[in-house]
C-alpha cells in the first residue's frame, strides 16, 4: 500500500509517543528465555521480527521461515544447532537468501555443529541437525556482521565448556556485542571481553526467576529525533520508555542530534526531545557502531540542506536492501546529490526538495521511516508503507497522533 504524506506542521508543541520494545533486546531475550524458561519478559517488541522469533522458538515444524528478520536468522542458526535430536530447515525471504551466513555456519561447525546449505553455499536456507557441541574455542571474522558473534554468545553458556571466541579483523557494530554480554550478565551468566577475545562461562546452576524489562527501541526513536530537528524551535516530543544509560548503541542519537539543535532531557522513564536552535554546519560521522541510524541522519541532513560525510557503512550493503544504493537513488529523486562507495556516503548541501516524489522502500522498514520526516518540508509518497511493521508496526498511527497528515 502506498501512502501520501501531506506537507504538515507539528502544531501541538508537546506531543507524546510510546514506542514498542527494542527489537534487538527482545530477540536476544526471547532466545535466552527459550534456554532459561524461568525468566519473564516485559515490553517485548511487537515487531514482525520479534513475533517471527517467538513463533520460530516454539515451532515444532521442520521448516522455519523467518522472512526478512536478520537477527532471527542468525540467532536461530545457533539455537537450532544445539537443539539435540531436532532437524530444522531455516529459511527466509528472497532477500534473506542473499544475506551471507557462512562466517557463522563455519564457526558453529568448528564447534561441532552439523549444518548444510539447501540452495547456495554460504546463504540461507540451511539444514541443521541439532546436537551437543563439545568444543569451545573458535575464531571468526568480525568485520561483516556482529550478529554472528551475538548468535554464538547467546548459546555459549549452554555448551559444556562455554565459549572462547577470537575475533579477527576490525570489529563491527560493537555496541550490539556488548548488549548481548550485558543481557547475559543480567541473567547471571559470566563473560569477559578483553582485546579481541570473548569468553562466556558455562552455567551450572539453575537461574533465579526474574522479570526483565526491555527498553524501548532507540532505532525507532531516531525518526523522532529527525522530526524534531526539522521543526520550529520550541517544539517538543516526549518518548517512552527510555533510559539515559542504554544498552542500545543507537542511543548515540542524543549526542549526534545536538548537531541539529536537538536537546534531550531524561525524566523518569521518558525522554523529551526539544528543538533549541538551528545548526547549519556540515556533518562528518563514523557510524561503524550505529549502522541502523545512517538512513535517518542522511535524510535529516538532506532536509536541512546540510552536507554530510558518513563513514563506517560497510554493513549497509547486506541489510534488508543495499541501503547505500537505496539512499542515493531516493535522495536523488528528490533533487539531492549523493556519492557513495561501498562503505561511505557523501551528501552535498541541497537547496530544494522536489514535490510529490514516490519514495521506493525496497522491503526496508528504515527506508520508509527515514524519509517520513520530509513531510514537514514537502508532500511525498511512501511506497509499500506497511514495511514499517518489521520493527515498528504502529509507526504511521503514531505520526498521525503527533500531527502528520497521511492519506491512503
Ligand atoms: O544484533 C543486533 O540486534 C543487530 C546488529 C546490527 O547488525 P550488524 O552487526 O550486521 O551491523 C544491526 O544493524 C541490526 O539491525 C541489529
Ligand atoms: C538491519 C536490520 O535488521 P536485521 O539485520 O535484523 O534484519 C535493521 O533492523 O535495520
Amino acid at each position: 500500500m502506498n501512502i501520501t504524506l501531506h506537507k504538515s506542521e507539528i502544531t501541538n508543541r508537546q506531543s507524546e509517543v510510546a514506542i514498542t520494545g527494542s527489537k534487538s533486546e527482545s530477540n536476544r531475550l526471547l532466545l535466552l528465555q527459550a534456554l532459561y524458561p524461568e525468566f519473564k519478559l516485559e515490553n517485548v517488541s511487537n515487531s514482525d521480527d520479534s513475533n517471527l522469533m517467538t513463533n520460530a522458538l516454539s515451532s515444532e515444524e521442520k521448516i522455519v521461515d523467518i522472512h526478512h528478520a536478520g537477527t532471527a536468522m542468525r540467532f536461530l542458526t545457533a539455537y537450532f544447532s544445539i537443539r539435540e535430536g531436532r532437524e530444522t530447515i531455516l529459511t527466509g525471504s528472497k532477500r534473506m537468501k542473499e544475506r551471507p551466513i557462512k562466517i557463522l555456519v563455519e564457526a558453529l561447525k568448528e564447534l561441532g555443529a552439523e549444518i548444510s546449505y539447501e540452495e547456495n553455499e554460504g546463504y540461507p536456507p540451511i539444514k541443521l541437525q541439532g546436537k551437543k557441541l563439545t568444543k569451545n574455542k573458535v575464531s571468526l571474522q568480525a568485520n561483516v556482521s556482529s550478529q554472528y558473534i551475538s548468535a554464538l554468545l547467546l548459546i555459549a553458556s549452554k555448551l559444556e565448556n562455554g565459549i572462547e571466541l577470537t575475533l579477527e579483523g576490525e570489529i563491527t557494530s560493537v555496541p550490539y556485542i556488548k548488549m548481548t554480554l550485558a543481557l547475559l550478565d543480567e541473567i547471571g551468566i559470566e563473560s569477559s571481553f578483553i582485546g579481541n577475545t570473548i569468553i562466556v562461562k558455562p552455567t551450572t546452576n539453575n537461574q533465579q526467576p526474574k522479570t526483565l524489562t526491555v527498553e524501548s527501541d532507540w532505532s525507532s526513536a531516531s525518526y523522532y529525533f529527525s522530526i524534531v530537528a526539522l521543526c520550529q524551535p520550541g517544539t517538543e516530543i516526549t518518548l517512552s520508555s527510555y533510559k539515559e544509560h542504554s544498552l542500545q548503541g543507537d542511543s548515540s542519537l542524543v549526542e549526534i542530534y545536538k548537531h541539529f539543535g536537538v536537546s534531550t532531557i531524561f525524566n523518569g522513564n521518558s525522554m523529551t526531545l526539544k528543538k533549541e536552535g538551528n545548526e547549519g554546519k556540515p556533518l562528518a560521522l563514523d557510524l561503524v557502531n550505529a549502522p541502523d541510524i545512517a538512513q535517518t541522519i542522511a535524510v535529516t541532513c538532506f532536509a536541512l540542506g546540510i552536507s554530510c560525510d558518513l563513514t563506517g557503512l560497510h554493513t549497509l550493503k547486506i541489510k534488508e536492501t543495499d541501503r547505500l544504493v537505496a539512499l542515493k537513488t531516493e535522495i536523488e529523486k528528490l533533487g539531492g546529490e549523493v556519492e557513495i562507495t561501498d562503505k561511505s556516503l557523501h551528501l552535498s548541501a541541497s537547496k530544494t526538495i522536489k514535490e510529490m516524489v514516490p519514495i521506493a522502500t525496497y522491503n526496508d522498514h528504515r527506508m520508509a521511516m527515514a524519509f517520513a520526516p520530509l513531510a514537514l518540508k514537502t508532500n511525498l509518497i511512501i511506497e509499500d508503507a506497511m514495511v514499517v511493521s518489521k520493527s515498528y508496526p504502529t509507526f504511521w498511527d503514531d505520526l498521525e497522533s503527533i500531527g502528520f497528515q497521511i492519506s491512503k
